[in-house]
């Protein structure tokens, strides 16, 4: 991290996406694919944004810059009033680790793991204790309604336990942007309303909440309702 690269900006969006796009491939080749374009929105602080679309829109492609996973190839990414798009990888690493956290579709635990194990590896570059992590574990597994299952294996919970794991595992860290990509994908509608409502309370909370989505009911419950067509973000509500 250089001088100039600081992490603690508190004031101002989320995000703040300036004309950014992503081109796959380079752009004088005829394989080249550019999946997003000139992308501009702001994402409040404590927010919850919802991003829909047809399959192979850019979504995840979206989430992935959104992420500090992928880079823009043009425009500006800045997240906390620090701008990204040509950070150090180091840096984004960082603000990464300090600011977010991630939950995927399908739930990235360790099957043969317990639960607590799982969820306190959501710590693992906290730089806390082994004994503050397992509190922490605990206290999340609680907030999302798990803690009689912490000492069960992950194989042995159904679809939407696993997901309630994932999320506890996510929040270990204390993140303030949660993404979250398909989170009830791989869920029936039941369990999907229910993971859903988890979310909303988390986020009411104050976290930064942004959710891929595919299905237009839960995209309804964004505050801010972001459409991805073509790699053309356009802001619904
Ligand atoms: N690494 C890559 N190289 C080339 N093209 C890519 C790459 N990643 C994504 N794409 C293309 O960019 C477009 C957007 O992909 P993306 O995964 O963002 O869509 P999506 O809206 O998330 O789709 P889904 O809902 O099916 O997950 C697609 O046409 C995809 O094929």
């Amino acid at each position: 991290m250089t001088t100039s690269e600081s992490l603690v900006r508190p004031h101002g969006p989320a995000y703040r996406i300036q004309g950014a796009g992503r081109r796959f491939g380079d752009a004088s080749s005829p394989t080249s694919f550019e999946a997003l374009r000139d992308a501009a929105f702001d994402i409040p602080s404590g927010s919850l944004t919802t991003i829909a679309g047809p399959s192979g829109s850019g979504k995840s492609t979206l989430l992935s810059l959104l992420g500090l996973i992928d880079r823009p190839t043009s425009g500006e990414i800045v997240v906390d009033g620090v701008p990204t798009a040509t950070a150090s990888d180091k840096f984004r690493t960082q603000l990464r680790a300090t600011k977010m956290s991630f939950v995927f579709q399908s739930f990235h635990l360790m099957s043969s793991r317990s639960v607590l194990e799982n969820v306190m590896l959501g710590g693992l570059y906290s730089g806390l204790s082994r004994a503050a992590r397992m509190e922490r574990a605990a206290d999340r597994l609680a907030r999302v309604g798990l803690e009689s299952k912490a000492r069960k294996t992950v194989a042995t919970l159904s679809g939407g336990e696993k997901q309630r794991a994932a999320i506890a595992r996510a929040l270990v860290a204390d993140p303030q942007i949660l993404l979250c990509d398909e989170p009830t994908g791989n869920l029936d509608s039941k369990n999907s309303g229910a993971i859903v409502e988890l979310l909303v309370e988390l986020q009411s909370g104050g976290l930064t909440l942004v959710m891929v989505t595919h299905d237009p009911s839960i995209a309804r419950v964004g505050s801010v309702q972001l459409r991805v067509k073509d790699g053309e973000v356009r802001r619904d509500a």
